[in-house]
């Protein structure tokens, strides 16, 4: 296992792999990782013969406010994770390696960046863009694997790689869950035992909207209604359910048919933590099954 701190280094490494004839996947990562994370960097190393894994929690995608300095780091772990699932290379830079000093250069995404976590997270986009642009640039790899978990990431990324003329294939895998369906992330770790409990009813919510759509249910506000109101029953507070176009992202108005796909997504607070979730309409299926089922008591 090659550990690389400074960005030069690292491009020296990806650089020795395209020289000896090797094809370079990249899984790029915020760390604290777990077997969703695991998942791509297997996908990455079916896809090419070399992976390498960036670990980095980037300031410039966290609003004042947020949980930069809270967020979960676990340097030795993610490494043995990232051994374990066949990558070679983990490149784990310091913020100052990646903006350095005067650093003052941003990419800034466009409409696909602006609803959903764009209007709830102001700059988040802009600094994912700027730094999978940095990653990408850097390392040159054939592939880039990301999750469908985070999608409109995976839509932001797919928009600046077409937009900025980057060599690289982007591919995106579905979102692993729990036993319960929920969602795995480095965030789940901040959830107390009841929070937890609580968080099982967002793929319960999404898999109900699943099953009216299944039921010919097209209407947006009806699909977004049977989410929204399974969740307010959790939530401290709704960021958003929304129901949006897959590739554009454009949000559909309550009134509207969402047609044959479309990508409902929630974004919510339990106590601190902020958790977000989707399912694609038409292409998914639904994140666990018999969730007609009554909740819990007490919920
Ligand atoms: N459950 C999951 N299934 C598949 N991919 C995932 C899952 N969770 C995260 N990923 C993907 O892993 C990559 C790195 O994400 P990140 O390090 O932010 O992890 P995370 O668990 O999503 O953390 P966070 O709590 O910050 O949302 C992203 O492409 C993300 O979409
Ligand atoms: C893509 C990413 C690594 C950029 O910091 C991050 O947003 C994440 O972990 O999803
Ligand atoms: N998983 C996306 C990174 C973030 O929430 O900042």
């Amino acid at each position: 296992m090659e550990l690389w701190s400074s960005p030069e280094d690292f491009r020296r490494a990806c650089e020795n792999v395209r020289a000896g004839g090797g094809r370079l996947g990249l899984v790029p990562t915020m760390g604290a990782l777990h077997a969703g994370h695991q998942a791509l960097i297997r996908e990455a190393r079916r896809r090419s013969s070399v992976v390498a894994v960036s670990v980095f929690v980037n300031p410039t995608q966290f609003a004042p406010g947020e949980d930069y300095e809270r967020y979960p780091r676990a340097r030795e772990r993610d490494v043995a994770a990232c051994e374990e699932a066949g990558a070679s290379i983990v490149f784990a830079p310091d913020a100052a390696a990646m903006y350095p000093p005067g650093d003052e250069t941003r990419v800034l995404p466009g409409p696909t960046a602006a609803p959903l976590c764009g209007a709830h997270r102001p700059g988040h986009f802009e600094g994912v863009a700027t730094i999978v642009a940095k990653l990408l640039i850097l390392a040159g790899p054939c592939i880039a694997v990301f999750g469908r978990k985070d999608y409109q990431q995976l839509t932001v990324i797919r928009r600046l790689v077409l937009d900025l003329l980057l060599p690289v294939e982007v591919v995106g895998m579905p979102t692993v869950r729990e036993p319960d369906g929920l969602a795995l992330s480095s965030r789940n770790a901040y959830l107390s035992p009841a929070e937890r409990d609580r968080a099982a009813e967002i793929p319960r919510a999404l898999a109900d909207a699943a099953h009216l759509f299944a039921r010919g249910e097209r209407n947006a506000g009806a699909l977004v209604a049977s989410c929204r109101d399974r969740v307010a029953r959790i939530a401290d507070r709704i960021d958003y359910v929304d129901v949006a176009e897959p590739e554009s992202l454009r949000v559909f108005g309550s009134e509207e048919d969402i047609g044959a796909r479309a990508v409902l997504a929630v974004a919510l607070k339990i106590g601190s933590t902020r958790l977000i979730d989707n399912l694609v309409l038409g292409e998914d299926p639904p994140p666990i099954t018999g969730s007609d089922a009554p909740s819990p008591a007490g919920m």
